[in-house]
C-alpha cells in the first residue's frame, strides 16, 4: 500500500554553465513510498538532469532533495547505499562477461562471497541469460547490454530504484518481461521506483503516477488514467501532445 513520502523535492533548480535557461526550474514534487513514479517529457525537457541530481551524479543546484529523511546535500554517501541506479548510458566493461560485470558491480555495493554469486546468477536466470552470461559484453546485442545494466541497479535490492529509459532499444516482448520483473521488485521489496521513458503506453500501464515535464518545469502530475480523463483525451500520448505541443521521440 502506498503510504508516506519517500522523496521530497523542493524548489529544485539547475543551471548549466553557458546555458541561457535553467535545465530544471523550481521543481516541487513528493513521491510516496512504494510508488512507481514516471517522469515523462520531450527531448531536452530536463529528465536526465533530474535523474542525475537525485542520484548525486551532478551537483545539486538550488533547492532541496530529501530521500527517506536523508538530504542530498549532507548525506549523499548514505543515500548511495539505499538507491539503485540504472543510467540511460550503459556503463559496462566490454571485455568482461556479463556475469563478471555484475560480480564487480555487486562488490561495489558491499555484496560478497556465495551470496553475491547466488544473487548474480539468479538475476541472470530471471532475465533469460543462459551460458551467454560468460561471453564478453562486447559480443552482446544492445538489448542484452541493457538487461545487464538493469540487473546492476537491482542486485543489492535498493529501497529506491532510479531508472532512466530502462527499456530503450529493447524489443516489445523483452520490454514486457522487464516491466513485470520491475513491478515484482516494487511489490515484493516495497521498492519505490522512479522511471523516465519515451514509451507513453508503457508508462500509462506501469506507473502509479506520472509527472509531465517540459522546459525544466513540471506541468502536470497525477494518476495516468485520471489525467487522461480530465484532459478529455484517449491516452497519455494524446494528453502529452495537448500539454506540451510536442511529440515525444520514438
Ligand atoms: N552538461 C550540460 N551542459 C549544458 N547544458 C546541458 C547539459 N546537459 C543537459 N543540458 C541542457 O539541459 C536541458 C535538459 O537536458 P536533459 O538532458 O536533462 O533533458 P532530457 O529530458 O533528459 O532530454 P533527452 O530526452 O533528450 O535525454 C537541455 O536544454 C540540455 O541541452
Amino acid at each position: 500500500m502506498i503510504s508516506q513520502d519517500c522523496i521530497t523535492i523542493t524548489g529544485l533548480t539547475k543551471h548549466y554553465q553557458k546555458s541561457s535557461r535553467p535545465a530544471l526550474n523550481g521543481i516541487d514534487l513528493r513521491i510516496r513510498e512504494g510508488e512507481v513514479f514516471g517522469l515523462l517529457g520531450p527531448n531536452g525537457a530536463g529528465k536526465t538532469t533530474f535523474f542525475s541530481t537525485l542520484c548525486g551524479l551532478i551537483e545539486l543546484g538550488e533547492g532541496e532533495v530529501i530521500l527517506q529523511d536523508l538530504s542530498i546535500r549532507q548525506d549523499l554517501g548514505r543515500i548511495k547505499q539505499i538507491i539503485g541506479v540504472v543510467p540511460q548510458d550503459i556503463a559496462l566493461y566490454p571485455t568482461l562477461s556479463g556475469r563478471d560485470n555484475l560480480l564487480f558491480i555487486g562488490r561495489m555495493y558491499g555484496l560478497k562471497g556465495a551470496e553475491l554469486k547466488q544473487r548474480v546468477d539468479s538475476c541472470l536466470d530471471d532475465f533469460g541469460f543462459d551460458a551467454n552470461r560468460h561471453l564478453a559484453v562486447k559480443k552482446y546485442s544492445g538489448g542484452m547490454k541493457r538487461k545487464i545494466n538493469l540487473i546492476g541497479g537491482i542486485l543489492h535490492r535498493p529501497k529506491i530504484l532510479l531508472l532512466d529509459e530502462p527499456t530503450v532499444g529493447i524489443d516489445v516482448h523483452s520490454r514486457r518481461g522487464i516491466l513485470e520483473k520491475l513491478k515484482a521488485i516494487n511489490q515484493t521489496d516495497k521498492a519505490t521506483i522512479i522511471y523516465t521513458s519515451h514509451h507513453m503506453e508503457e508508462a500509462e500501464q506501469f506507473c502509479d503516477r506520472v509527472a509531465i515535464i517540459d522546459e525544466g518545469e513540471i506541468i502536470q502530475v497525477g494518476v495516468p488514467r485520471e489525467l487522461v480523463t480530465a484532459g478529455n483525451c484517449q491516452n497519455l500520448e494524446e494528453l502529452f501532445v495537448q500539454l506540451t505541443g510536442k511529440k515525444i521521440k520514438d
